[in-house]
């Protein structure tokens, strides 16, 4: 007998993480496109939960197969643009009414190799794996409305000066002492999201510009705290694509511990630091714009994002 003092909340099912590597062999300039896909539907799908009635449940393993299908059927412009393939495909079926998409997008380039003239060159089919950062996107699929995110993680960034941090208040716990003149580094995680319904959107080159801003704001802005970096950064996009309507950023505080180099004699002019590790700084915000109607649809159960 079902207990009738316990209901299924909110629920999704399918194939996370599923590798598919396209390439692009029509010329002898072959392109690459390596995705890690999760699909996860949401829909009509409550039997299977209260009862183990499977009538409506598209197999996990049909989920799988369709992104390794669309990867040659549909092809893969950009991540966005695949997810919304797989968004639209699914959310056609009886029983779906929505589900949320994910890829992380990993950067190949071709290794450069001497050209025919001697210059460095691209060569057609050997890459090599970017690992400056990953790309990621997001597709939600609520009521008939389509969120997409863009994005990446583990942009690890680091600047040796242009960095201070003091004015904060003492209580009888802080000990860290104010300074002028710090290291400021990070591992920079962004999401944006694009205002549902934007019409032609290049997400490659937002994606391109949007991280080359950022570090801009990073190297540029003279920090008063790791906090005000990330705003400018947030700032900065959001005035460059009115197509972006909300911004955010995990950034944790990648400390560096001034050495006492004094116990042997010897002066540290900010020059030795010891790299911490654990614990860091965290911090989690989001920039947006006035009058933006919230959209915690697109945000609910992204990790790491508030
Ligand atoms: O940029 C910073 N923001 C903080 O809030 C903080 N707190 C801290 O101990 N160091 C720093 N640095």
């Amino acid at each position: 007998m079902p207990n009738p003092d316990i209901v299924l909340g909110p629920n999704q099912y399918g194939k996370a993480e599923v590798r598919v590597v396209r390439v692009y062999r029509d010329t002898e300039v072959h392109t690459i496109k390596d995705l890690n896909v999760t699909s996860l539907l949401r829909g009509n799908f409550d039997d299977t939960f209260l009862t183990g009635d499977n009538t409506t449940v598209l197999t996990t393993d049909a989920q799988k197969n369709t992104i390794h299908s669309f990867a040659k059927e549909k092809g893969i412009s950009s991540p966005e643009e695949f997810l919304l393939e797989l968004g639209r495909h699914f959310t056609a079926m009886d029983h779906v009414t929505g589900g949320r998409w994910e890829t992380e997008a990993f950067n190949w380039e071709r290794i450069q190799v001497p050209g025919p003239d001697g210059a460095p060159a691209g060569h057609n089919h050997s890459f090599v794996r970017n690992k400056d950062d990953v790309r990621t996107a997001a597709l939600t699929v609520e009521d008939g409305v389509e969120y997409v995110l863009g994005g990446f993680k583990d942009l690890t960034v680091l600047k040796s000066t242009g960095s201070e941090f003091h004015g904060y208040p003492k209580d009888r716990y802080t000990t860290l002492p104010e300074t002028t003149d710090r290291i400021m580094a990070t591992d920079i995680t962004s999401r944006w999201l694009f205002r549902p319904g934007a019409e032609g959107v290049d997400y490659d080159a937002v994606y391109a510009r949007t991280k080359q801003i950022i570090m801009e704001q990073f190297a540029q802005v003279h920090s008063l705290s790791l906090q005000q970096t990330l705003y400018a950064a947030g700032e900065a996009v959001l005035e460059e694509f009115e197509e972006i309507e909300d911004i955010r950023f995990v950034m944790p505080n990648n400390h560096h511990y001034l050495v006492d180099l004094e116990r042997f004699g010897v002066e540290n002019n900010n020059e030795v630091f010891e790299a911490g590790v654990l614990p860091y700084g965290f911090m989690n915000a989001s920039v947006t714009r006035v009058g933006a109607e919230p959209k915690p649809k697109a945000w609910e159960w992204i990790g790491g994002f508030c």
